[in-house]
């Protein structure tokens, strides 16, 4: 469904990851660890289309992403991305309802399917009470769970998502956790960066490891979410990782 193939990522010409190859399933959820600045959100933008890449390609389905137009991408393609301040003060309702803004016709507004839909949304995220409530003056966690919804809105066969665990207590960590794996199990393909490789290991079904410049490890997570692994990653000693890791066993 996604295919990295050959890829270096970067700004204006100067690389920050090499030579990155990944196929990603429907079906399957991939997971991307590495330290602050290893490179995570360029990767992201670039299979997103937001970046060109530097060298190599990146395959959703049968055709280059460069290929797809904005219309057929944003139906097959959803992005999370780390929750922000809203500018304007939609309510939490019109930011899930924009999710299903690939699936309507030129100035068509949403009917009252597209209004059922979102409303399914925020129920799966547990936020449909936010619905009236005006985007910017929800909370990070809240703002998250409804970019979430946005995404679940927009019917999308992938997603992407960037820590979208980062802003979210512990029972919408796990709310969330549950919701991709349900996202997997309706057979999406899901790719997603994140700093706790707790959940990664709970996920993923392959992770890749990204730092100084290049992939340092790929594969099942059982394989490569190792204390030694991991400690070199993010330049920690292994047994502070196993005595934290430990606990989530
Ligand atoms: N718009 C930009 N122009 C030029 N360089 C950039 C730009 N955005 C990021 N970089 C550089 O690219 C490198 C990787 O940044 P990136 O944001 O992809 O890292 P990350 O892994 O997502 O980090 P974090 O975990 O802190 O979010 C960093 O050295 C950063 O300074």
């Amino acid at each position: 469904m996604l295919e990295l193939s050959d890829l270096t990522v970067g700004h204006r010409g100067r690389a920050v990851l090499r030579s990155i190859n990944l196929r990603l399933e429907s079906g399957q959820v991939a997971v991307l660890l590495g330290p602050n600045g290893s490179g995570k959100t360029t990767l992201i933008r670039t299979l997103l289309g937001h970046l060109p890449p530097l060298w190599g390609q990146v395959w959703l389905g049968r055709q280059p992403l460069r290929e797809w137009s904005r219309v057929a991408l944003a139906r097959t393609l959803a992005y999370v991305p780390q929750a922000h301040q809203g500018l304007f003060a939609f309510t939490v309702e019109e930011v899930v309802l924009m999710g299903r803004t690939a699936h309507l016709g030129v100035f068509a507004l949403p009917s009252q399917a597209d209004r059922r839909i979102a409303q399914a949304a925020l129920e799966q995220m547990g936020i449909p009470h936010l619905a009236e409530k005006p985007y910017t003056e929800v909370s990070g966690g809240e703002r998250q769970l409804a970019l979430l919804a946005r995404a679940l809105a927009q019917e999308a066969q992938v997603l992407v998502l960037d820590e979208p665990t980062s802003n979210l207590d512990f029972g919408n960590q796990l709310r969330v956790l549950a919701q991709l794996e349900a996202l997997r199990d309706q057979g999406k393909a899901v790719f997603l960066s994140t700093h706790q490789p707790e959940h990664a290991r709970r996920v993923a079904d392959q992770v890749l490891l990204v730092g100084e410049g290049s992939v340092l490890g790929q594969g099942s997570p059982q394989t490569w979410l190792t204390p030694e692994n991991l400690g070199r990653l993010y330049r920690v000693e292994p047994q502070h990782i196993e005595a934290y890791l430990g606990n989530f066993r």
